[in-house]
């Protein structure tokens, strides 16, 4: 498990972390998501030791995280950083060295993760000359070539297309089965709602939500009661009980007192209803809520 403990950091005058606590558990996929500048980027730095913490502290499996524990965790950081000049499979299996697997281990692990990222019949060109949605995909296969034993991503799916980001979902799950713990950053809040048994809001450099969608969907309430009355003249909605916002046929009521039966008679009233619920809130309304 990965126990992210009360990290503050300052950069001179600028307070970019201000207790920063949250923890991944094994086979945990967690989306950690913010606003630009909320600070991700610097939380995982500190974590993959790139930057060093003012105080707080970053544990795995109970234990303060060292240099040789981070070794065997894969780690795409922001900035990326891959060799342009060198060929697309020699590289990954060159990370794969470089993070102890044998020479025949970093070439097979290497041919199934191109193959898995569609990148087999670019192993032999040069990095430079990939578009950079490739090049994304190569950066991705260097943070999983060597098994990780949990893996911490910063905006993997940014600039990938649909076929890709679903190659490395099946990926990411697939190491999640295995009981590794995924930590991602990503502004793709439809993916992360997807995707992830939890999620981490980070606002200003503080954590203001974390849960599962479902936790955090229960502490937005019911949501919005989404109502369409067909064969009606506008503005019936004007005096229900809530917040109202009418589009065309379509009628939202949020912050409903009750249990909305005054909503549907007065729209059964009007006209036809073609359709009365609760629209329940999505993660981007729950990060919408969370960050105001
Ligand atoms: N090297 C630095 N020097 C000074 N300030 C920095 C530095 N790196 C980050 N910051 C500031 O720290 C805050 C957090 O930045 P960080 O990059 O961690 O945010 P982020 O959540 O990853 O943003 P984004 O979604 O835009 O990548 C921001 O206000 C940023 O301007």
């Amino acid at each position: 498990m990965i126990e992210i403990d009360g990290l503050q950091k300052r950069y001179g005058d600028k307070r970019a972390l201000d207790g920063v606590s949250f923890a991944v558990r094994p086979g945990e996929m967690f989306g950690f998501v913010g606003a630009n500048g909320a600070g991700k980027t610097t939380t995982m730095r500190i974590l993959m030791g790139v930057l060093e913490a003012d105080s707080g502290q970053v544990c795995w499996n109970g234990g303060p995280l060292t240099f040789a524990g981070r070794r065997r965790f894969g780690y795409m950081p922001e900035e990326r950083g891959l060799y342009q000049k060198m060929k697309v499979a020699e590289q990954v299996e060159y990370f794969g060295r470089l993070n102890g697997l044998s020479a025949a281990a970093a070439r097979s692990a290497t041919a199934d993760l191109l193959e898995r990222l569609s990148l087999t019949g670019r192993a032999g060109d040069e990095v430079g000359a990939l578009s950079l949605g490739n090049q994304q995909r190569v950066q991705l296969a260097v943070a999983l070539v060597h098994g990780p034993e949990a893996l911490v991503l910063d905006e993997p799916f940014s600039g990938l297309d649909p076929i890709a980001v679903d190659a490395l979902v099946e990926v990411l799950a697939e190491r999640c089965r295995a009981g590794v713990p995924v930590l991602f950053s990503s502004h793709q809040l439809d993916l992360v709602e997807r995707l992830c048994d939890s999620v981490g809001i980070i606002s200003a450099g503080r954590m203001v939500a974390t849960g599962t969608v479902e936790e955090l969907r229960a502490r937005e309430g019911r949501g919005v009661l989404r109502v369409v009355v067909r064969d009606t003249a506008p503005g019936w909605a004007a005096g229900l009980p809530g917040t109202v916002t009418e589009k065309g046929d379509e009628v939202l009521v949020a912050d409903v007192a009750g249990d909305g039966q005054d909503v549907l008679r007065a729209a059964a009233a009007a006209g036809r209803v073609e359709h009365f619920g609760w629209e329940r809130p999505s993660l981007t309304d729950i990060f919408r809520e969370a960050v105001a």
